[in-house]
């Protein structure tokens, strides 16, 4: 194992008596860079954030975290992952100082630096100025932001954070999001969501989750690529026919707007018919009057991804 690779995961399978969760699993993490771990309700994300963590065992395969098996050597491979599960394990009748000295404790970070961890977790996560309040008393965004800290206290060089920004208003969920972009430039960051934008503004590389199977691994700016136009609305001031509309080079199908407008279906490594188009609409006087590209969103990609999937399945 390189040393830019701090987590190997190979060939993970998860069943609950008979159901396979985690279906032939394999991914690396990076040093410094922040991976979104993306898939709908039900996916495997939280199982699998699960036994990267160590808290639950798999049923085969294999997870190595700096180089240490978590089932051969699990203290040594723990030591280098940080995780706040889905619901943060907090206790709300402790001032978050004490909270975070407990934590300290269990991480056993010795004993003459655990106040010096203590107060880099509360600086980096923006705690210190409730340090000495109950954490019941403070608000959803403040509790997630304690939550991040115990992940963080013992200097891990992966943090896994399984859907943090859930429950937050959007003020806690920018505040978070620029946290973990923070955090990002000391530790590689493993963000498990169903939110698409989520990734799209904060991840480096993203993993599509789906019945259990991966099914897209993708750069930020290869996903983007994907979103590509592949249709375009236009509008002439003398219309011509769909007829002419599809005799240019790369239009796959033409669709009338009830508004006038027609969309010009195309396919994202074919031919691009735009130039094609405005030649002709100024050739032959169609009076071009707007065209817009329609970018695909990212719901759609995950759809059309997620649909694949599950027609090659039931073929199958
Ligand atoms: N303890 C369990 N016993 C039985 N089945 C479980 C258990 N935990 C999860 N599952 C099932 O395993 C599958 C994956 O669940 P998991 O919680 O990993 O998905 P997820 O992607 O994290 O979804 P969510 O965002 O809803 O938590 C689901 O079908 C779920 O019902």
């Amino acid at each position: 194992m390189t040393q830019d690779i701090l987590i190997r995961v190979e060939q993970l399978y998860r069943y609950y008596s008979g159901h396979c969760a985690v279906k032939n699993v394999s991914f690396d993490v990076r040093r410094g860079e922040i991976l979104g771990f993306l898939g709908p309700n039900g996916a495997g994300k939280t199982t699998t954030m699960q036994i990267l963590a160590g808290s639950l065992a798999p049923s085969s395969g294999q997870v190595r975290i700096n180089d240490f098996d978590l089932l051969d050597k699990p203290k040594r491979a723990k030591q280098g992952l940080g995780y706040l599960p889905e619901t943060p394990p907090l206790y709300r009748e402790l001032t978050v100082t004490e909270y975070l000295a407990f934590c300290a404790r269990l991480n056993r970070i010795p004993r003459n630096q655990q106040a010096g961890a203590i107060t880099s977790a509360i600086n980096r996560c923006g705690l210190k100025e409730v340090s000495k309040r109950l954490i019941g008393n403070l608000s959803k965004g403040y509790q997630q932001r304690v939550g991040i800290a115990q992940a963080i206290i013992h200097s891990p060089s992966v943090i896994i954070l399984d859907e943090p920004t859930v429950g937050l208003d959007p003020i806690q969920i920018r505040e978070i999001r620029e946290l973990i972009r923070d955090l990002a430039q000391e530790h590689s960051v493993i963000l498990s969501t169903h939110i698409l934008p989520e990734v799209q503004a904060i991840c480096d590389r993203v993993q599509i989750i789906n019945q259990g199977k991966l099914v897209l691994t993708d750069t930020i700016a290869g996903l983007s690529q994907r979103m590509e136009a592949t249709s375009t609305l236009v509008r002439f001031g003398a219309p011509p026919t769909a007829d002419a509309l599809m005799s240019i080079k790369g239009v796959t199908s033409v669709e009338r707007e009830k508004d006038g407008r027609f969309r010009l279906h195309s396919q994202p490594d074919k031919q691009d018919p735009v130039e094609e188009l405005v030649r002709r609409a100024v050739d032959e006087g169609w009076y071009l009057r707007e065209l817009t590209p329609e970018r695909r969103t990212l719901e759609e990609i995950f759809v059309a991804i997620t649909q694949t999937e599950a027609s090659q399945e039931s073929a199958l």
